[in-house]
């Protein structure tokens, strides 16, 4: 028995390069699955001012991090880009009474995360590497010099195995947006028919 048979709900990571549209693609999910109590959309725990950027974050200082990632307040926390990012503790449990939880990830703390949560479904955001650098020019959030090291930034190769799929997003937002709508209710429909 695997442990997707053991778990009813899914932790679904979503993960790819800077700049890829991870949270605009789960932003483009979370619209449709507005209002659907099974599908939650993780706020992570951040040490980055709440002004910046689309994500909707829990904004908090770095010593405020530590205190809470020592109080056991994480099931899972990274640090990347001078930051660090923590999924709430309450998660593990909301996974484990059915629920499809959609993150946005790391790829370097994929490891940790498969051994936080046991069996997940990561889904990775790609797009062409030009792509990538107008659209973090565009966006203005880091500096260039930050923009630089984002690119270059170098991660494990996880594009492969039997929980990857893989999403272009270097063309239109619905394109990618409905590829990962239509992840998500694959792993919804797995949780209905194990219930
Ligand atoms: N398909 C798309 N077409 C055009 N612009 C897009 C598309 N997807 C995302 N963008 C834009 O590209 C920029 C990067 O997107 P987003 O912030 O969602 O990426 P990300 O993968 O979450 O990046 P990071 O890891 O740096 O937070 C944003 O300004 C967003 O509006
Ligand atoms: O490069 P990898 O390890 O995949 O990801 C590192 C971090 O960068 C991104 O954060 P941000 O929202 O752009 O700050 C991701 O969400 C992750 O937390």
């Amino acid at each position: 028995m695997t442990a997707r048979d053991e778990t009813p709900g899914t932790l679904i990571v979503v993960v790819g390069p800077s700049g890829a549209g991870k949270d605009s693609v789960m932003g483009f999910a979370a619209r449709h699955f507005v209002e659907q109590p099974d599908i939650l959309f993780v706020r992570r725990v951040i040490t980055r001012p709440s002004d910046a950027g689309s994500e909707v974050h829990e904004s908090v200082s770095a010593a405020e991090f530590e205190d809470m990632r020592r109080a056991g307040a994480f099931a899972i926390s990274w640090q990347a880009h001078g930051l660090s990012y923590g999924i709430p503790v309450e998660i593990a449990g909301k996974v484990a009474s059915g629920m499809t939880a959609i993150v946005n990830g790391s790829r370097a703390a994929l490891p940790a995360i498969r051994a936080a949560f046991g069996d997940i479904a990561v889904a990775v955001i790609t797009a062409d590497t030009l792509v990538l650098a107008r659209r973090l020019a565009q966006r203005g959030r880091e500096s260039e010099e930050e923009v630089l090291r984002r690119l270059t930034r170098q991660t494990p190769d996880i594009l492969a195995g039997p929980d990857v799929t893989l999403i272009d997003n270097s063309g239109r937002l619905d394109i990618a947006g409905r590829d990962f709508i239509a992840l998500v209710e694959r792993h919804r429909a797995k949780t209905h028919h194990s219930a």
